[in-house]
């Protein structure tokens, strides 16, 4: 219009087929390369988390600079080298996929243009970064899902510090919702349970089913963290399912790092005690880990098949986590539109766009 200053902002289309929802995946994050140098940068990233490790910062620097970022790089480079695959880390690849397939499911069963995005906590693509590509697309509302079924303050609750601190810079914020956990989400749980039976059908069936998940420090239950409850209530809720008692599908939590006492029972100590009691075949399967990563992969599928044959086992069959799986892309879906609901890009549709 002549005589009116042309202010056309950074924010993007505004025509009707633009992106007015988006959904942001959040995943953990991952090195870019298995090798010390590329770990470093992203063990400092992610110990420096006081949601991860909240001791007082300058005894805990002093402690990471000084001791771990000497050791342990190197270390966790030998194990991500492990399991590296040519397209790159498994975490980022299987994250990647999901995404893209959780893109297609929804273009194809939602009314509105939905936009989906992948972001990582520590590493790249960050969050920062995903939400402003978003945004350039026309994003207005955002739905963030990170990818951990149980709440913790350590995983979940530093996605949600970190979109905050992003949210806090931007002049326009978009409509914001986030989901806390989807661990007893009826979708996810059935996901799970016929990833299971799928794997017994495809490999016979071993003694115990471990439902292990990545563990945390007992003192931060103790603080109000519900990561215990919430995994115990999984693994409940998938036992119900399969039809199985405690004493045929126990839990137990793995990972742990440092000195504290972490949750328990740990998962080495219970693998070693099956093969110690003459146990020959188990199975274990990671509900906590969306996609299949080095925590699986390489500490579960390799390190505690070593110790279960070590005290006596035969075998350890790992139940893959369930990636980009048409259930798992169906469980993602119905979660989304129902955390969506209320936004008219979400309500039930023909995919009628891209
Ligand atoms: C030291 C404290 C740690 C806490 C607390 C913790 C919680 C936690 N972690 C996950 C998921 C993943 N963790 C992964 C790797 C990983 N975790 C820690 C430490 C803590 N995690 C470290 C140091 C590492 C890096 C690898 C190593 O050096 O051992 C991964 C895999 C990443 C990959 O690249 O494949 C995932 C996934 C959850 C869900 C969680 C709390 C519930
Ligand atoms: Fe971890
Ligand atoms: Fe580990």
């Amino acid at each position: 219009m002549p005589g009116y200053p042309d202010y056309t902002g950074p924010a993007g289309q505004t025509h009707d087929n633009a992106p007015k929802a988006g959904v942001l995946l959040v995943n953990l994050g991952t090195p870019d390369a298995p090798t010390a140098a590329a770990v470093r940068p992203y063990l400092a990233q992610f110990l420096s988390d006081r949601r991860v490790i909240d001791y007082p910062r300058l005894l805990w620097k002093a402690i990471l600079y000084g001791v771990i970022l000497r050791v342990r790089p190197k270390r966790s480079a030998h194990a991500y080298a492990r399991i590296w695959t040519p397209e790159g880390s498994p975490l980022r690849v299987y994250s990647e996929a999901l995404a893209a397939a959780l893109q297609q499911e929804l273009a194809a069963n939602v009314a509105g243009p939905v936009r989906v995005a992948l972001a990582m906590r520590y590493g790249q693509p960050d969050i920062a970064g995903s939400i402003a590509a978003l945004q350039r697309q026309g994003v207005r509302r955002l739905l963030v899902l990170p990818l951990y079924p149980q709440y913790s303050a350590t995983s979940t609750g530093s996605v949600f510090d970190a979109v905050a601190d992003t949210i806090k810079g931007l002049r326009w914020p978009p409509e914001l919702r986030q989901v806390n956990d989807y661990h007893a989400e009826p979708d996810y749980i059935a996901a799970l349970a016929d990833s299971v039976r799928a794997h017994w059908e495809a490999h016979g069936r071993g003694e115990k089913l471990l439902m292990s998940f990545h563990g945390i420090p007992e003192r931060y239950v103790r603080e109000g963290d519900p990561y215990f409850e919430q995994s115990q209530e999984t693994a409940r809720r998938l036992r119900e399912a399969l039809g199985l008692s405690e004493a045929e599908a126990p839990i137990s939590f793995q990972s742990r790092v440092g000195r504290e006492r972490w949750l328990q029972p740990y998962t080495d100590e219970t693998v070693r005690a099956f093969g110690a009691q003459g146990i020959k075949r188990i199975d274990v399967v990671s509900p906590g880990f969306a996609v299949d990563c080095l925590e699986t992969l390489e500490e579960i599928a390799m390190q505690n098949a070593e110790f279960f044959i070590e005290a006596g086992g035969d075998t350890l069959s790992y139940i893959p986590c369930l990636n980009a799986t048409a259930s798992h892309v169906r469980a993602l879906s119905t979660l989304v539109r129902r955390h969506g609901q209320g936004w008219p890009e979400f309500s039930a549709g023909n995919g009628a766009h891209a």
